[in-house]
């Protein structure tokens, strides 16, 4: 196989769902992603955007189609090639990834870490920081009922790319922020994929940050128009 800068691979991606009446999420989509890109998806509300996320993040199997990540086609993996493949090659920021409502921010954050293997310290100053960069300094020892939507967002953004993952895919990840909080978590992201080359792939109704982004990919009726 020819060697590829590519950490993503898409060909021919077919999602259909239902039984009875059938929707084509998906109709036949390509697309490359560059290691080391910051890519937006932005569409009609329904063209298949969350749909493509959720096949990238393998949380969802095509109906047709191959995707590779990092060299791996992930459509041909069994259940446990696939949530190995899940845990360490991606960062999830979705609205639906809830934090845990036991554990302050801090502990939220430091989780990945440790259960990843890091020591307590270790995982200890690494969570403060990304807390820090998300300007939530003042509320490491809050819990999630004691934060406010914007607040938790931020700490489950800070808790998604806390154990650097290669790439990372965000269903509107500054959806319920104002506009400064939202360019902060922004320019933490940007931050993020230039120091540690990380890929990011954002779903977002944000014009104003996918023009901010390398590239905009436009979904129309499940297929890519430009
Ligand atoms: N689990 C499902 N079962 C059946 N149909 C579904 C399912 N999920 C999505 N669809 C349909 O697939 C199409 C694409 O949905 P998808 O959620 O990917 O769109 P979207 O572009 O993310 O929309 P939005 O911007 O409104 O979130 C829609 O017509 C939707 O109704």
């Amino acid at each position: 196989m020819p060697k590829t800068d590519n950490i993503i691979e898409i060909r021919g991606l077919e999602k259909v769902y239902g039984d009875g009446v059938e929707v084509k999420a998906l109709d036949g989509l390509d697309l490359d992603v560059k290691k080391g890109e910051f890519l937006s998806i932005v569409g009609p509300s329904g063209s298949g955007k969350s749909t493509l996320l959720h096949m990238i993040g393998i949380l969802d199997t095509p109906t047709k189609g191959t995707i590779l990540i990092d060299g791996q086609d992930v459509t041909s993996m069994d259940d446990q090639q696939r949530s190995s493949a899940r845990n360490t090659l991606l960062g999830f920021i979705f609205q639906y990834h809830h934090l845990l409502p036991d554990f302050t921010a801090l502990e939220n954050v430091m989780m990945p870490l440790l259960i990843a293997g890091k020591k307590k310290d270790e995982a200890t100053r690494e969570a403060e920081k990304l807390l820090n960069e998300v300007g939530l300094k003042d509320r490491l020892h809050h819990f999630p009922g004691q934060l406010s939507g914007g607040q938790n967002q931020r700490v489950a953004v800070a808790r998604a790319l806390v154990n650097r993952p290669k790439i990372v895919i965000g269903d509107e990840p500054t959806g319920n922020l104002d506009s400064r909080s939202s360019d902060r978590v922004y320019e933490l992201l940007r931050k993020l994929n230039r120091e540690f080359d990380q890929t990011f792939i954002l779903v977002t109704h944000d014009e104003n940050m996918a023009r901010k982004t390398d590239r905009i990919v436009r979904i129309v009726d499940g297929k890519i128009t430009e």
